[in-house]
């Protein structure tokens, strides 16, 4: 159950005054998720999402919004944020930041096929290149600060092993950030969580991406790199689906094409990738936050596929 602050429908009804969305109808709490309290709500106007932030801030919140009011006014299929009457996207509900965004039709793909994946890669294409006029900056805060500052707090808690893993990785990832063809590597917004459960299908058709709360500026092959390591995989093992990997990169080359230094990039990106939640979810398991509600993610699941990426080759960005 993942309502962490409850929302009445009188509370819907005072709230909605704000907005240009009509009268309030119904509100339902979304029990997936882990981060925030989620609701559909049914307004005179449509159907859409109230979201609860019940960890980032006011200030850290109009980088996520005004991305997906972005991405979302150049054909990227995003939630829309719906403005207040006073052109807000981020108000406060019961002391907290809240926000409205249009709700995307469809479920989550979890067995992806090629034919999903290739869709998926297409539509991060296009939302790498709508990025590039966006002019709000942020840092990836999952980035390589972020991985330094947390090894030493979670290295106490693993056996030599993973220790040595971890201390190896961490070693030759601050080498791979040094270095010359990672510097040259494309930037902009990058979602930086897309996993099968933060997009929506009907069928083979693609109909949006969302939970943005983790996207910042950072290079557009670590985005690639994360949705090939969850989407691509046989989830048991970590292995790459060639035929998914294939699908994937070769829609999201058709439309954005990969250079010869994010060829160059690849492989280690892979590894960044699998590092990045490893970390995240060690550091979730070890050193859970008070607020935090629910079963953390098993983090033996990224440290296999990082295991399989050094030891066996991915196919390549391109032929
Ligand atoms: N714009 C949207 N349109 C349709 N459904 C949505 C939308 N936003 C969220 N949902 C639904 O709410 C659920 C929870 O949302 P979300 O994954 O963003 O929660 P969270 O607590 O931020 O998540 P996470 O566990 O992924 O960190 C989703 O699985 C999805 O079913
Ligand atoms: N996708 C992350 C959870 C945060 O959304 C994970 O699987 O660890």
């Amino acid at each position: 159950m993942a309502v962490f602050t409850a929302v009445t429908l009188d509370d819907l009804t005072l709230l909605l005054k704000k907005f240009p969305l009509g009268n309030a109808i119904a509100i339902k709490g979304i029990s997936s998720g882990i981060e925030n309290s989620n609701f559909f709500i049914d307004t005179e106007r449509g159907e859409y999402v109230l979201t609860i932030f019940e960890n980032l801030t006011f200030a850290q919140l109009p980088f996520y919004l005004q991305l997906m009011r972005h991405l979302a006014e150049r054909g990227v299929l995003v939630p829309a944020p719906v403005p207040d009457q006073a052109g807000e996207l981020v108000v406060p509900l019961h002391g907290k930041p809240a926000a409205i965004v249009s709700k995307l039709e469809g479920s989550s793909q979890m067995a992806p096929q090629p034919v999903h994946c290739a869709a998926v890669g297409t539509m991060l294409a296009k939302m790498h290149l709508a990025g590039r006029d966006f002019a709000l900056q942020q840092p990836n805060l999952r980035g390589l600060d972020w991985w330094n500052e947390t090894t030493p707090l979670v290295l106490p808690f693993l056996d030599e092993h993973n220790a040595h893993l971890l201390r190896a990785e961490m070693h030759f990832q601050s080498a791979f950030a040094a270095c010359d063809h990672y510097h040259r590597l494309g930037r902009g917004p990058v979602h930086a969580d897309l996993f099968r459960n933060n997009v929506m299908f009907i069928g083979e058709r693609l109909t949006g991406f969302f939970d943005f709360y983790f996207a910042g500026c950072d290079t557009w092959l670590f985005d690639v790199a994360v949705t090939v390591n969850d989407w691509c995989i046989d989830v048991d093992t970590g292995v790459l689906d060639a035929a998914r990997v294939r699908a994937l990169l070769d829609a999201y080359h058709a439309v954005r094409p990969f250079t010869a230094d994010e060829q160059a990039a690849w492989q280690p990106m892979l590894r960044a990738a699998a590092l990045r939640f490893w970390l995240s979810r060690l550091y979730d398991l070890y050193l859970p936050r008070e607020a935090e509600m629910l079963t953390p993610h098993d983090p033996t699941h990224f440290e296999r596929i990082l295991r399989e990426r050094i030891a066996t080759p991915a196919p390549g960005l391109f032929a």
